[in-house]
């Protein structure tokens, strides 16, 4: 039986493909049949990190009635499947998003674990994977703006009537000291399944067109992603906990502005 994630944020930049595109590969090298789907039909890029660039069909002709989501399922790293969006603006605007549940219906059939990049924003594209998956993953940056718009887009998602699994923390770093795990989880009100460094590989890998789990393996954030990609699978990691220290401060800070009264 297929799982289905979205990775989604409502904040645009916070790490959404990066984190489709390192995910994805690992959990295909646990042995989960994975299949990863470039939803931000606006703004694609899943395929050009992942080194797929001029394919003949992608998710755009797909949602466009053009094509059979078969033909624009693609081989990448580590086993992993991918559908991605094309780059055109024509594509994107032909594409109508109702089609995607269609297209999921299609698949779930053939994959363990589909993980759906979704796109920033509140737009209609962008609603509709929060109600297709089964459920929606927040990628986070610790700073205010981000987690503002990853609690909108909790919210979204539960007003839909999607499911959030929890949220990954990306691009932590040292001097994030003032946020820790459990502040976070208090916060959000949601599960924080792991906690990603910031890591100047991410980039390098990126314009290498390489996930930074192929390139980089033993970097910080190549050991984050094993950890959460293991947690997903349901295996034991190899890897260690990169959580930071405990201390309160500014997330006890935000929550009380943000919750005055209700907790
Ligand atoms: N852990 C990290 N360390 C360093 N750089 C990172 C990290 N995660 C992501 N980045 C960089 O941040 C930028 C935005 O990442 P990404 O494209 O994955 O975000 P996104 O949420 O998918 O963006 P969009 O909303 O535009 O679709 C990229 O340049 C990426 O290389």
């Amino acid at each position: 039986m297929v799982y289905v994630y979205t990775i989604a944020s409502g904040k645009g930049g916070t790490g959404k493909t990066t984190v489709t595109a390192n995910l994805g590969p690992m959990l295909a090298k646990y042995g989960k049949k994975t299949c990863i789907l470039d939803a931000d039909v606006g703004m694609a890029n899943l395929g050009l990190i992942l080194g797929l660039e001029n394919l003949p069909v992608t998710l755009h002709e797909v949602l466009g009635g053009k094509a059979s989501v078969r033909d624009a399922i693609y081989d990448g790293p580590l086993g992993v499947k991918v559908v991605p969006s094309g780059l055109s603006l024509q594509g994107f605007q032909n594409s109508d998003p109702d089609r995607l549940r269609d297209v999921m219906s299609e698949l779930v059939g053939d994959f363990d674990v589909m993980l759906i990049d979704a796109p920033a924003g509140i737009s209609r594209d962008g609603i509709i994977p929060l109600t297709v998956a089964d459920g929606v993953v927040l990628v986070v940056n610790p700073e205010i703006s981000s987690i503002v718009d990853a609690l909108k887009t909790k919210i979204l998602t539960e007003t839909v009537g999607g499911h959030i699994e929890g949220a990954i923390l990306n691009r932590v770093t040292t001097n994030n000291d003032e946020f820790n795990r459990a502040q976070m989880e208090k916060l959000l009100g949601v599960r924080i399944l792991g906690i990603i460094p910031e890591d100047p590989n991410v980039r390098r890998a990126s314009a290498g067109r390489h996930p930074i789990v192929v390139k980089y393996p033993s970097s910080d954030a190549s050991r984050a992603f094993r950890r959460i990609s293991a947690g997903i699978a349901g295996i034991e990691s190899q890897d260690d906990e990169l959580d930071r220290p405990a201390r309160e401060g500014f997330v006890d800070r935000l929550a009380r502005t943000l919750f005055r009264g209700k907790r």
